[in-house]
């Protein structure tokens, strides 16, 4: 164009930023149509969550966009993987204050990272003006009636978390600089922030095994909370079993450390629940049990609440 100016309207931009990162075995019809067209395979059921990712609530002002699209990708993606499903496409509703092209080329290299990593085509989305936002709808795959549900949790089963807990939330405060710390621990958290790795492989290996699990979104107690009530039982958590990063430890008081690992959410590992006839998988742990009764109970004294937005 002359002068080197780029059209700005909306699908000059969706073409130039958005497109190309739709192809995958299931993608039958992918972006640039009314609708995308996925392909099940017999006797599989559809698994659909969504997401919204929104500045100054999820993330920092200015935070940087590649690492906005990685995180909105895999914080959507890990409700897949808490269901046991095989991904099969996403669709990202984006809002955006201004069309900046250095910030969306940026935007892209995130998201296509995150198609990448997670096997998740970018199959189809919407783009608007308005406060940053990113709502990431995922769709994946199961064999029908294998879907792992918050319901399911039986007296005896063992808890288990598949990763370090706390590493998140000490990640946004070494971000938002509400403590310091230098060196590979700095990095580390800030980088498990940013770029956390929903466990796909593990929920599809627990499918059949696993009782109940859920993602660690909003504060670890909170959200084996949402497991207790859907199977109208006690999960029991033992602080002292609670896998806690030495980075973390590094960086925050055991008290901290505790209470990041308990409420500070956002780790996106899994939660889930283990007869004693099943093996632990690789890097599990076991982090308390399966009661009658009502609720979560945990020896911490302050047990912390997990996150609310209202
Ligand atoms: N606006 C809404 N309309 C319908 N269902 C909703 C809405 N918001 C949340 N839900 C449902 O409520 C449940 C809890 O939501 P949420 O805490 O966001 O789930 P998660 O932590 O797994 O992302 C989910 O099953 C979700 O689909
Ligand atoms: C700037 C900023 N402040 C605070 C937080 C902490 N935080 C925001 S939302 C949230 C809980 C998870 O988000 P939610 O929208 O509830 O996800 P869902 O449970 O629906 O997957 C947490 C711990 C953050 N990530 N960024
Ligand atoms: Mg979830």
């Amino acid at each position: 164009m002359p002068g080197g100016k780029q059209p700005r309207d909306e699908f000059s931009l969706i073409a130039r930023y958005l497109k190309e990162l739709d192809r995958g075995p299931a993608v039958v019809v992918g972006n640039g149509d009314d609708g995308a067209v996925l392909r099940l395979d017999a006797h599989e059921e559809l698994v659909v969550s969504v997401d919204s990712m929104l500045e100054g609530v999820h993330f920092p002002f200015d935070s940087p966009p590649s690492e906005l699209a990685y995180r909105a990708v895999a914080a959507a993606t890990s409700d897949l993987a808490a269901m046991g499903a095989r991904p099969l496409g996403m669709t990202l509703a984006l809002t955006i204050p201004e069309a900046d092209d250095a910030w969306l080329r940026e935007l892209r290299l995130g998201l296509s990272d995150a198609v990448g990593d997670f096997s998740l085509p970018l199959v189809g989305g919407d783009l608007t003006r308005g406060s940053l936002t990113l709502s990431v709808q995922v769709m994946g795959a199961v064999p029908a009636g294998g879907a792992i549900r918050r319901d399911g949790a039986r007296p005896g089963d063992r808890v288990c978390v598949s990763g370090p807990l706390g590493d998140a939330a000490a990640g946004l405060a070494l971000i938002e600089g509400r403590v310091a710390g230098d060196g590979p621990a700095n990095t580390a958290l800030r980088e498990h922030f940013w770029r956390p790795m929903p466990a796909l492989d593990l929920g599809i290996s627990l499918r059949g095994k696993a009782t109940a699990a859920v993602d660690v979104s909003d504060g670890l107690l909170a959200d084996l909370g949402h497991i207790a009530e859907a199977s109208k039982v006690c999960v029991i958590v033992d602080s002292s079993q609670l896998p806690i990063s030495e980075a973390v430890n590094s960086i925050a008081s055991g008290e901290q450390a505790l209470a990041w690992a308990l409420g500070g959410g956002e780790d996106y590992c899994l939660g889930f629940t283990l007869p004693e006839s099943h093996e632990l998988p690789p890097g599990s742990c076991v982090i308390g049990r399966v009661e009658e009764g009502a609720g979560v109970r945990c020896d911490a004294a302050d047990a912390v609440d997990g996150y609310r937005h209202f």
